[in-house]
């Protein structure tokens, strides 16, 4: 291989975060030469409805995997949070790389966190996750959808659309947007979404040279907790027609999990937290995920066939 190409997304955030890994790779093999290879998806076009109404799993990952199976390029770079709990067969993720912020921000112009919201005000966000934990903490506030990328999002609200929306602040942090973040959303009180702040690389399962040259970037700590965040999410069938959120941290060879699922109509969820050991993930979140059953929350969750 002469050149390394990334498939990517061309949201600015996407191509940050490709940009990102590109440096990661060069500064990790010297004299490896690594380019993007940016392209839209349909998760990208679609954005007039929400996200969980256009259905379909990995909607911003299939053109950059077709451009892999043709060996138009050789991996591609994602928000792990976006990425389903089972791959395409013939894929799979040589690296997950150290996250960053895990939290979503509150961002407002006027007001300083959800507290100070007044009666009835409005908040943007399209995520079910998000509205459910909006609904659960403020049933009077009103929700409205809001897509596009973080931008167009940001835009919208200074354009008087929202009295504020939520975000994820690891993205706003690398679109050099920090300064936005009026509040963070902090565990246990609000959670993240499974694997929210964590970059992952995707590359074809056939290729070991490829996959050993992005496995350098790998980061094991950020790769056990959201193992055990995707495990939990997994055991669930989540995705993003589903309120769940989980997020897992370590200390030492302990690492503990919490989850939650909500429903973003009348914000009732159930919680659960476990511990157990580093060198099993996948059984915390199995743990969670039967805790949060156990609760009863196969009724927030879609019928299964
Ligand atoms: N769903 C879109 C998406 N996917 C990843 C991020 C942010 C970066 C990250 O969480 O790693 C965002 C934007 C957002 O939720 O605000």
């Amino acid at each position: 291989m002469t050149t390394l190409r990334i498939a990517t997304r061309k949201s600015p955030l996407a191509l940050w975060q490709s940009e990102h890994v590109a440096t990661a790779l060069r500064a990790a093999h010297p004299g490896l030469l690594v380019e993007l290879v940016p392209m839209s998806t349909r998760g990208d076009e679609v954005l007039d409805r929400p996200l969980a109404a256009i259905g379909g799993k990995g909607l911003f990952l299939k053109e950059l995997e077709v451009a892999m199976l043709r060996g138009e390029a050789d991996c591609a770079v994602h928000s792990l949070k976006d990425v389903p709990m089972d791959l395409e067969p013939g894929f799979a993720l040589p690296a997950i790389l150290e996250r960053a912020d895990y939290a979503d921000a509150f961002i407002s112009n006027r007001f300083e966190d959800i507290g100070s919201l007044p009666q009835g005000a409005v908040v943007g966000t399209s995520s079910l996750r998000r509205q459910a934990q909006l609904r659960a903490l403020r049933p009077d506030l009103q929700l409205r959808d809001l897509r596009g990328n973080v931008n167009t999002r940001l835009a919208k609200l200074d354009a008087g659309d929202y009295d504020a929306i939520v975000l994820a602040c690891a993205g706003l942090h690398r679109l050099g947007l920090g300064d936005r973040i009026r509040s963070r959303l902090l565990v246990p009180d609000w959670l993240p979404a499974p694997a929210q702040g964590a970059i992952a690389i995707e590359c074809r399962d056939d290729d070991p040279a490829i996959a050993a040259l992005c496995a350098a970037l790998d980061h094991a700590p950020t790769r056990t907790c959201v193992e055990a965040e995707r495990a939990m999410n997994r055991a669930l069938h989540g995705s993003c027609h589903v309120p769940v959120a989980g997020y897992a941290a370590l200390d030492g060879d302990a690492l503990s999990l919490h989850g939650m699922v909500g429903c973003a109509e009348d914000g009732r969820s159930v919680r659960a937290f476990s511990t157990g050991r580093a060198d099993d993930p996948a059984a915390v979140g199995r743990d969670v995920a039967e805790g949060l059953l156990r609760q009863g929350a196969g009724e927030f969750l879609p019928p299964r066939d």
